[in-house]
């Protein structure tokens, strides 16, 4: 079994003149719920498909699992996606949907299907358009669990549920990590969704890769600092903000802060994740500058 989920070197996607995805060099280990996530247009889905093989890339490599994105059918067993909005088929019973499955994926596991789908209170000869978008989402993700795979790639998928209804289905998928040694990747904008749910953190803005770990070392490794205005501040920095007197820095710094000017403030993970999709609109070289 591979140790690397997703391997991506110098990883871009274009449309037209536009780069979807840029330069995007990346390392995500297995075993672990990874969060995706950025703003609107930064980038997911067009990593996301190019990880299930949907798209092929206009620069660079990307491997799952050790393997070309649906380069055979050993490859395509061993990943699952469920696509934004979480498709059904809107005609097809919910009964339907896991013969379907059956007979698509050669490691579909009924009994898994079977339970899951009663647990959830779904009548099998309910059509899927007669569903609510959380039952929707909750087969969806039946599917995608029933076929087995190493790994399991989520778009948005709690995008159009209720709070209730996303926390069930987040506890429904973490149940599904720990009971068949999933690997999964999650994009979605809700940081607090991702910060109960995943171990390793993605942060894409711009087409670009700007933050990548595990979620607890960078909650650990970034702080805020405030003190005189344009004092010099250790670290790397992520956003400077100043007043006539005083500059506020984020910073990625993990080290004692010994200077008494400083007063040091601890961020929440929304904080960072804010900081990082900030920080462009604000050209580096420039926020560098003052800081110095
Ligand atoms: N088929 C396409 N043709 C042209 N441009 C596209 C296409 N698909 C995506 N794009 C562009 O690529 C960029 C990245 O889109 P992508 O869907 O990957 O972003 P995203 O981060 O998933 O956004 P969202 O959070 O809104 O779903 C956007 O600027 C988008 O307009």
């Amino acid at each position: 079994m591979s140790t690397v989920a997703l391997r991506a070197d110098g990883l871009g996607k274009r449309y037209g003149k536009r780069f979807a995805l840029e330069d995007c060099t990346l390392e995500v280990p297995a075993g672990r719920v990874v969060g995706l996530v950025g703003p609107n247009g930064a980038g997911k889905s067009t990593l996301l498909n190019l990880a299930v093989g949907m798209l092929a890339p206009t620069t660079g490599t990307i491997s799952v699992l050790g393997g070309e994105p649906a380069s055979s059918p050993a490859q395509l067993a061993k990943v699952g996606y469920v696509a934004q909005d979480t498709p059904t088929y809107a005609h097809l019973t919910v009964g339907e949907h896991l013969e379907l499955g059956a007979r698509l994926n050669p490691a579909w596991d009924t009994e898994l299907a079977e339970r899951r789908v009663a647990r959830l209170g779904l009548s099998l000869d309910q059509k899927a358009r007669k569903l609510s978008g959380g039952q929707r989402a909750q087969l969806a993700l039946t599917l995608g669990v029933a076929k087995r795979p190493e790994l399991l790639i989520l778009d948005e998928p709690v995008a159009s549920l209720d709070p209730l209804a996303r926390r069930e289905f987040l506890q429904d998928l973490m149940e599904a990590v720990a009971e068949h040694e999933l690997s999964v990747i999650l994009s979605s904008h809700l940081v607090s969704d991702l910060e109960r749910t995943c171990d390793y953190l993605v942060v894409l803005v711009d087409s670009r890769v700007r933050l990548a770990g595990d979620l607890e070392d960078i909650v650990s490794s970034h702080v805020r600092l405030s003190g005189p205005r344009d004092a010099g501040h250790p670290g790397e920095l992520v956003t400077a903000r100043h007043t006539d007197v005083q500059s506020t820095y984020v910073v990625r710094y993990s080290g004692p802060i010994a200077d008494p000017s400083w007063t040091v403030g601890q961020l929440s993970l929304e904080d960072i994740v804010l900081a990082y999709m900030e920080r462009r609109t604000e050209p580096a070289p420039r926020a560098l500058e003052v800081a110095r």
